[in-house]
């Protein structure tokens, strides 16, 4: 299988977020892509190209020009300000504030984020753009033709919605990927989240449409996190009522229970009549991730990759989250590796 990788997303390095009330020095790390890049390697997965740029106009098919400005502008301004540490919010635009843009930084990065835990640092424009081209070379590759194709892709992208960032997230590589597809030719695109987190970003991107259908199988927000979105009755709403799928799972579900959720999803794919199929593959999922409590071990990875051969659709993998980085690249190859075995 084809990966797409980028030394760029090495410009993605926050120092701290802020997780369960305190400064923790971030999960979402450069070693991650190095360790699955290792991998990849290691078990001869196929060969690595590097992505082919595509500018803004496909990013903007998903995401508010507005929203993109600011991210491409925001460390300028915030360094600007004397500040040569991470940029954060410090409040959220909540119930009955004014709904107002503010005009300086410091507002806008209150607006247009979801959390405080995705630092913009002066390389994230870079590294977020070079993310979604990666997702976007994977997806040239389909619509050329190919079966499969992995998009090595950091910083993650399932929960950057039409016009915020979050957890992690700046620009929906998954969703930007979708559309391409879309765009391209192919009438019906599934969009399945496998990450312990719902893909928020992605539900909000697509909820109104019926051309892409989304499904994600992730932690039960009543606990986990992003807590505002994920729950089962979110089915889309007009022209995409119908087209949005969501399996929470209690934390600490067993393999069995996530299985049972996954093939659920599959039939649902199936029903669909899909053309395409992209996965935003996280692997947080594992027994062993330290920010989530699925239960997944390795070789049940092959098995996931097995189940979604079975589709039998031309299909895009983008990395999402998984935060035990001693085995991302056994655990990411693992879903690969069952994919390319089933044939
Ligand atoms: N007590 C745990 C608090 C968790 N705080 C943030 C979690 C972000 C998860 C990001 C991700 O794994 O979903 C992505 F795929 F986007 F990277
Ligand atoms: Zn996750």
């Amino acid at each position: 299988m084809l990966t797409v990788y980028s030394d760029s997303h090495r410009l993605q390095h926050g120092q701290s977020e802020l997780i369960d009330g305190t400064l923790k020095p971030c999960f979402e790390t450069p070693s991650r892509a190095d360790m699955v890049l290792a991998a990849i390697r290691e078990r001869e997965l196929g060969d690595i190209i590097h992505p082919r740029r595509h500018g803004l106009d496909p990013i903007l098919r998903v995401h508010d020009a507005d929203y993109a400005r600011f991210l491409e502008t925001a460390w300028q301004r915030w360094s600007d300000m004397g500040r040569d540490y991470d940029a954060l919010p410090k409040m959220w635009q909540v119930r009955r504030l004014r709904e107002a843009i503010p005009d300086h930084v410091e507002g806008q990065l209150c607006y247009y984020s979801m959390d405080c835990g995705t630092p913009i640092t002066a390389g994230t424009w870079a590294a977020a753009t070079a993310a979604a081209d990666t997702a976007l070379t994977g997806a040239d590759r389909l619509i050329g033709g190919e079966r499969a194709a992995f998009a090595l892709t950091r910083p993650p992208g399932h929960h950057a919605a039409f016009d915020y960032c979050g957890g992690y997230c700046f620009l929906n590589n998954a969703a930007i990927a979708a559309q391409a597809l879309r765009d391209h030719g192919m009438r019906k695109v599934a969009v399945l989240d496998v990450d312990y987190h719902h893909g928020n970003g992605t539900q909000d991107i697509f909820y109104r449409r019926s051309d892409v259908l989304f499904l994600s199988i992730h932690g039960d927000p009543r606990t986990e996190y992003p807590f505002f979105l994920g729950f089962a009755d979110e089915k889309g709403e007009g022209e995409g009522l119908g087209y949005n799928f969501n399996f929470p799972l209690p934390a600490g579900s067993c393999v069995s229970t996530w299985f049972v959720a996954l093939d659920c999803a599959l039939d649902q794919i199936a029903r669909f009549g899909a053309e395409a199929l992209v996965v935003s593959l996280g692997v947080d999922t594992y027994r062993g991730d330290p920010i989530s409590r699925f239960q997944l071990d390795s070789p049940d990875f092959v098995t996931l990759g097995a189940r979604l051969a079975g589709l039998k659709l031309p299909t895009l993998f983008c990395l999402e989250g998984g935060y035990a980085v001693g085995p991302i690249g056994t655990n990411v190859v693992n879903v690969l590796a069952g994919f390319e075995a089933r044939g």
